[in-house]
């Protein structure tokens, strides 16, 4: 008698935040990530409170299953995005380096971070927008060894241009495969996502294919 048909092995859910001054380029980043596409300087708008994506790829030979949360980086969306943070597993935090602000902005970040998260959750700093390297006003060491200090993988990147997008992203995940106990414990900071996601207007099933193009939430 044949066996059985085998299911294959449900995907695994992960929860990213991509964080950052406003328009250092998360949305940016996350489109050229998701979707593969750029939209010109002049069509793009800044987020309303918080935006989400769901993104399946495959990591390790593992199918895993995003869900991105690109906060605002408005100052008077502050408090509304700082409550998306609980349960994420990686954070995005991203910086221009062509803008010196925004890069001496993080520690900020980092602290708001910190008030929210363990310190297990994967960290990976994004410098945006390396492909005006004209104007640059951070240095690539410079950021780097802050990274360091802040227990953070670090890597340079351009939405524009594409180059080390799929990179960051995938680095944060693997960082996050290596680290079962961000994910293996039941409940509480740093756990597995639920699949059930409450947004105004309704809850999102992420065991479900109904938002793949992602969605959004104007709070
Ligand atoms: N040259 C260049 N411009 C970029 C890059 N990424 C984003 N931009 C531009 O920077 C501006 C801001 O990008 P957004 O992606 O909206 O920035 P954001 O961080 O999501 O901004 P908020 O939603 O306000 O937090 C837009 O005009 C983008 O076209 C990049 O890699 N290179």
């Amino acid at each position: 008698m044949a066996p059985p048909p085998t299911k294959p092995p449900a995907p695994i859910n992960y929860k990213l935040l991509l964080i950052g001054n406003s328009s250092v380029g998360k949305s940016s980043l996350l489109l050229r990530f998701s979707d593969e596409q750029w939209l010109p300087e002049d069509e793009s708008s800044a987020t309303i409170g918080v935006d989400f994506r769901v993104h399946k790829m495959e990591v390790k030979g593992k199918k895993v299953k995003l869900s991105i949360w690109d906060t605002a980086g408005q100052e008077r969306f502050r408090t509304i995005t700082s409550s998306y943070y609980r349960g994420a597993q990686g954070v995005i935090l991203v910086y221009d380096v062509s803008n010196r602000e925004s890069f001496d902005a993080l520690p900020r970040w980092y602290s708001e971070l910190e008030a929210s998260l363990s310190d297990k959750v994967v960290k990976i700093l994004v410098g945006n927008k390396v492909d005006k390297e004209f104007s640059r006003q951070v240095s690539t060491a410079e950021a780097e060894a802050y990274a360091a200090r802040m227990n953070s993988l670090f890597v340079e990147a351009s939405a524009k241009t594409a180059a080390n997008v799929k990179e960051a992203f995938t680095q944060c995940v693997e960082r996050i495969m290596d680290q079962p106990e961000l994910w293996e414990t039941p409940a509480g900071t740093g756990a597995a996502i639920s699949s059930n996601v409450k947004m105004p207007g309704g809850n999102i099933n992420l065991a479900e294919d109904s938002q793949e193009g992602g969605g959004g939430c104007s709070c």
